[in-house]
This record gives C-alpha cells, sequence and structure tokens, in this order.
C-alpha cells in the first residue's frame, strides 16, 4: 500500500502526463469540445426580481433575499437582522402584496412578463442585425429566478464562451447595478471555466438612449395631447450612500437634462424627484410625493409623470406612480396626473439596447458584421482535428 504521500505523487504524474482531453465536460450537459459546437456570444438581460404571486406568502421571501442584500442596506449586520426579521419581515409583506395585487395582470408581474418580452425582441432585433451571429439573450433576476447563477450555467450549456451582461438599470447604483456585479462574481468564482466577461455599467446618457426616452414621450403626446408639465421621478436610494460616493443621483439629473434638452423643455416645465423611500432615513430628495402635492398646491392642474430608470414598467410605476401618486395629486387639488408608461419591449428601446449590445462587443468575431459561423467552425474543426493527431502520436 502506498502512503498518503505517494498516492499524491502519482496523482499529480499521472495527470500532469495525462493526454490533452479537449472534449472534458465540466457542468453536466456541457461540452467544451468545439468540434460539438461552435463558440457563441451571450447577452444575460438583469432585472431586479418580483415575488411569484401578489400574495404575503410569496412575497416575503423575496423581500427578504432583496433587503438582505448589503448593497441595498447598509446597516450593521446584526442590527439590520434583528429590524429585518423582528419587524419589517413581519408587517411589509402584508402591505407589498396588496399593492402587487393592484397590478398583477393575467400575465403575472409586469416586471416579470415585461422584463421576459424585451429579451424576446431584444433576440429577434440582434438576430435581424446579425443573422449569421450564433447570439443568445437571455434574462435573469437579481433576486428570486431565474437567478444570475441559473442563467449563466444555463448559458454556458448552451455553449456561451463570451458573455456581456447588461443590468437593466439606465444609472448606476450600488444598491442596484453594483449588486448585479456582486451576482456574477458570485457565480464566476465557482465556475472551473468561466466565459469571457464584459458589463454594462450604466447607459443614463448613452444618445440612443436618451432619443428612446425622447420619442416614446414624443409618441405619447402625440395621442393623448401635453400635460402642463413633466416629471421624472426616479427610484430614491438612501442619500447617505450618495455622500459615500454613489454617482446614481448625478447620473439621473445627467438623464434628465439630456431629456430636456433633447425635447427643448425649460426647467419650469420638467421637474426631477425620488420616488420608493423606505425606512427613516433621509432618502435623495425632492420627494415625488410631496413634489406632486406642491405642484398641484402651486396650480398645476395637469400633469406628466415619466420613470426614466425603469427599464420596464412594475409595481413601482403602475402602482406607486400611476395610482397613489396620482391620488395625492388630485387630493392637493390637481385635475389629472397621467403616467407615461415606460419603454418597455418597444422598438425604440429594443433599438437603442442593440445598438448598446453591439458597441459594447465590438472585438468579439460572433458580434462582427461579416461573421462566418460556418468558416469559424470548420477552423475550429480543423484545429480539433489537429489536436486529436498529436495525441494520437501522429504529428
Ligand atoms: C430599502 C431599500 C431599497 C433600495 C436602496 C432600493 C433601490 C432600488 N430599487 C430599484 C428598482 C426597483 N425597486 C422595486 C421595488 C422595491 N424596492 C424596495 C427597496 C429598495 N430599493 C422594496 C422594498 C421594493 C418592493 C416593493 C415594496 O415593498 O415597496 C422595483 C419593483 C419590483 C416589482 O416587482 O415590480 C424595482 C424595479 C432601483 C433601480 C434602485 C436603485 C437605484
Ligand atoms: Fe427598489
Ligand atoms: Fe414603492
Amino acid at each position: 500500500m502506498p502512503g498518503l504521500w505517494q498516492t499524491r505523487l502519482i496523482d499529480v504524474v499521472t495527470i500532469t502526463t495525462m493526454p490533452f482531453r479537449n472534449n472534458y465536460t465540466g457542468l453536466a450537459g456541457y461540452s467544451h469540445d468545439p468540434d460539438v459546437q461552435p463558440v457563441q456570444a451571450g447577452v444575460l438581460l438583469v432585472n431586479l426580481g418580483t415575488p411569484t404571486a401578489p400574495t404575503a406568502r410569496a412575497v416575503r421571501p423575496y423581500l427578504a433575499e432583496f433587503l438582505a442584500d448589503p448593497r441595498v442596506i447598509e446597516y450593521p449586520r446584526w442590527l439590520w437582522w434583528l429590524i429585518l426579521h423582528g419587524v419589517i419581515l413581519r408587517v411589509r409583506p402584508k402591505r407589498s402584496a396588496h399593492a402587487y395585487a393592484k397590478i398583477w395582470g393575467t400575465r403575472g408581474s409586469p416586471l416579470r412578463f415585461g422584463s421576459e418580452a424585451l429579451t424576446t425582441a431584444l433576440q429577434a432585433e440582434i438576430a435581424r442585425q446579425r443573422p449569421q451571429a450564433p447570439v443568445k439573450v437571455a434574462l435573469a433576476m437579481r433576486y428570486g429566478e431565474p437567478s444570475v447563477r441559473q442563467a449563466i450555467e444555463e448559458l454556458q450549456r448552451e455553449g456561451v464562451r463570451r458573455l456581456l451582461v447588461l443590468p437593466l438599470y439606465p444609472q448606476y447604483s450600488g444598491t442596484s447595478t453594483g449588486s448585479v456585479l456582486d451576482a456574477v462574481a458570485d457565480t464566476i468564482k465557482q465556475l472551473r471555466w468561466p466565459p469571457e466577461l464584459r458589463l454594462v455599467n450604466d447607459y443614463h446618457d448613452d444618445p440612443a438612449h436618451i432619443e428612446a426616452l425622447a420619442r416614446s414621450i414624443e409618441r405619447w403626446w402625440a395621442a393623448h395631447g401635453r400635460g402642463e408639465k413633466l416629471l421624472l421621478s426616479f427610484h430614491g436610494i438612501p442619500e447617505r450612500y450618495l455622500h459615500e460616493g454613489d454617482p446614481y443621483f448625478c447620473q439621473c439629473h445627467a438623464t434628465a437634462r439630456l431629456l430636456r434638452e433633447r425635447l427643448q423643455l425649460d426647467q419650469q416645465q420638467l421637474v426631477v424627484s425620488f420616488q420608493s423611500r423606505v425606512g427613516r432615513e433621509r432618502w435623495l430628495h425632492p420627494y415625488t410625493d410631496a413634489t406632486v402635492r406642491r405642484l398641484a398646491a402651486e396650480g398645476v392642474r395637469k400633469l406628466d409623470v415619466a420613470c426614466p430608470g425603469f427599464a420596464v414598467d412594475c409595481l413601482e410605476t403602475l402602482e406607486e406612480i400611476a395610482m397613489q401618486n396620482r391620488d395625492f395629486f388630485i387630493g392637493a387639488g390637481g385635475e389629472t396626473l397621467r403616467y407615461i408608461p415606460a419603454l418597455n419591449d418597444s422598438q425604440e428601446q429594443v433599438d437603442a439596447l442593440a445598438a448598446l449590445v453591439l458597441r459594447h462587443t465590438q472585438g468579439w468575431p460572433e458580434f462582427a458584421a461579416d461573421y462566418d459561423a460556418a468558416g469559424q467552425r470548420q477552423r475550429r474543426i480543423r484545429a480539433g482535428q489537429r489536436a486529436t493527431a498529436i495525441r494520437a502520436g501522429d504529428e
């Protein structure tokens, strides 16, 4: 019987002298063998996530995962754990479920079906613009399913070796995009052979994105007429995060300014505010609820609201703005508050995101306009045959 050290030595010698195996299967059902499949590129869209049903029972685990994320709530962990489990998760799920029930459709949560529709439309647009390219567009949710990990593993099983991660947040915040980056990093850490990776940090000032926002607002105005003012409401974050370096506030204002210039509005006609405050801490301000009340009190009767921080409609736009804040506005003397829908799967958004993807994947052969999948595959097969020949001692 060899001793332990001898066994280890034998292992090392065996492994290092083993013939090169290019058909190693690292993940169940996934072959890395280039003879089996050509290299694919993937685009992973990531949105926040949403409960599986508008019930307190389904909302609770969703909130538990979301609010336990240290990127979202920066408090000492033990203190926050006590507050979260002792107070928030006892009270909030019921309240949130009630709000979700108001926007839940036959297709389920708007955030989910809106994100899925956008994924399908973007896949089709990229296929239209790059017909030869083997590009896969997939969707993950930061909280809930499909998780970032599940989505990346599935893409790898499909042969994706180059991956562009595109969080569906136009403005970067550590609480949103930063957290997606964490989830990607946690996944990559555990993969034996991670894909080549790129990540879009933000697209808050991307000209195509601004153009898409402007056109969708103009299209909506053409169909419904124009209000006296346009309010842009962005999701808030604690103000403390801004002071500690989070660029979110500045990026929201940059988006608003670019959109205002493109729509040729003056500073009185376009107002910016921040919504969705949670807890007692001071968040980015002015707050949306206080702003709509103030505007009504100042005599504005017809107010249009758009939410350029949300790629697809969700609880925060359909319930908080289009219902809750409409009631606040009318309660304070306003006549109508009209919510202008998010870009969702509109052609404007699909065109802008397709252009963004093509820009961020420059240099990747799969995305090149003259990519020749058949030629690439032949080259890879020839390389594979040569490796096989070397293994067999033919060369
Ligand atoms: C408590 C802290 C929160 C921070 C910070 C935060 C930042 C943040 N959120 C979004 C986008 C969305 N948030 C949504 C819902 C939502 N957000 C919070 C809390 C924080 N968000 C909670 C508790 C909830 C759940 C609903 C509720 O109980 O009020 C959604 C909608 C999800 C849906 O299912 O429709 C989105 C989208 C961004 C972009 C952001 C930072 C910039
Ligand atoms: Fe949020
Ligand atoms: Fe909200």
